[in-house]
């Protein structure tokens, strides 16, 4: 058994989204060595739902009394109920080098964000928001009050998606679940034999790169050592690096793209990612290191 410690890996999305039919089928997978965190809730159960297995289902003065004992990492209310993430059960798969799945909803998780080390973070996004509306009334779960809170809910927590890790769409469960499978690969939460599709993407834009844009780089080296004026700019001008950067910030926004819309079986073909860097060549700022946070990764 490895001494490292697990991660937590937050799952976020809204209502419908599909968190729970994705989740089910990555615990399913043993290679991913993966716990899921049983939340407690005062919501009452739906149909099919079990106490102690997809809820701890507690009345108001349980769960009150269980924030007063300090025995929750998180808590939120959610159109109307309240949802906490147990400690002690988190605490002890992390130590036994297990990653744990907090499926949880945006509140929850910038309080564990915050407080806790060692997290990655996965907002779950719909095709559209109308396929969003057929999935939970599909889902026959709750009256059609509580549907408009919630689809009115997810107009709220959508925009939030950008202050996770990776935004990924669940197009369909099985596509969701390799994106994720390859995400948790890539930042190394398992050992897999496997690489991950991100390595070969990696290689894939340094040959594009190499092939197409070795001026751009050139120039963006001289760029910055022309703008360069202090002592340490100029240090960190000549030591510049500029090919690894732009395949760097290339690579990590095809992978983001993709991950967030489009077909990621794609994702190591040369022609398509040949394709989604001649658009990106534009966004990037050849005259300064350090690119702007673009918020629209990954629309
Ligand atoms: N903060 C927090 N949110 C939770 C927890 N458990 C579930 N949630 C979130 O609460 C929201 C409502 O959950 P639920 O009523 O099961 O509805 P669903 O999203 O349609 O499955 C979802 O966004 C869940 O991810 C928890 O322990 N803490
Ligand atoms: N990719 C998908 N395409 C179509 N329907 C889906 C997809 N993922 C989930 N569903 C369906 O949508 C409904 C909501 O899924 P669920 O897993 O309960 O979402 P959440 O846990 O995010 O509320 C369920 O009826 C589920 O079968």
């Amino acid at each position: 058994m490895s001494n490292k410690k697990g991660r937590i890996v937050i799952i976020s999305g809204p209502s419908g989204v599909g968190k729970g039919s994705v989740n089910e089928k990555l615990l399913q997978d043993k290679k991913l060595n993966l716990e899921y965190s049983i939340s407690m809730t005062t919501r009452k159960p739906r149909n099919g739902e079990v106490d102690g297995v997809n809820y701890y289902f507690v009345s108001k003065e349980e769960f009150a009394s269980a924030i007063v004992n300090n025995e929750l990492i998180e808590h939120a209310s959610f159109v109307g109920n309240s949802y906490g993430t147990p400690r002690k059960y988190v605490e002890e798969k992390l130590k036994n080098s297990k990653n744990v799945i907090l499926e949880i909803e945006v509140d929850g998780a910038t309080q564990v964000l915050r407080n806790e080390a060692n997290v990655l973070s996965i907002f779950l996004m719909p095709p559209n928001i109308t396929e969003l509306a057929t999935r939970i009334k599909g889902r026959n779960s709750e009256t059609d009050e509580v549907i408009k809170q919630r689809l009115d809910k997810a107009l709220l927590e959508i925009p939030l998606k950008h202050s996770y890790d990776y935004v990924v769409e669940n197009d369909s469960v099985e596509n969701a679940v390799a994106k994720i499978t390859d995400i948790l690969i890539r930042e190394q939460c398992i050992v897999s034999g496997e690489a991950s599709k991100y390595e070969k993407l990696v290689e894939i834009v340094n040959e594009i790169v190499e092939e197409k844009y070795l001026f751009f780089v050139d120039h963006w080296k001289e760029n910055v050592q022309t703008a360069a004026n202090k002592k340490e700019d100029i240090k960190q001008a000549d030591s510049f690096d500029a090919k690894s950067k732009l395949v760097e910030i290339l690579s990590n926004k095809v992978y983001k793209k993709v991950l967030a819309h489009g077909d990621f079986n794609k994702i190591n073909s040369k022609e398509f990612i040949d394709f989604k860097i001649q658009k990106l060549m534009f966004k990037v700022n050849f005259f300064s290191i350090n690119q702007r946070n673009d918020a629209n990764d990954e629309d």
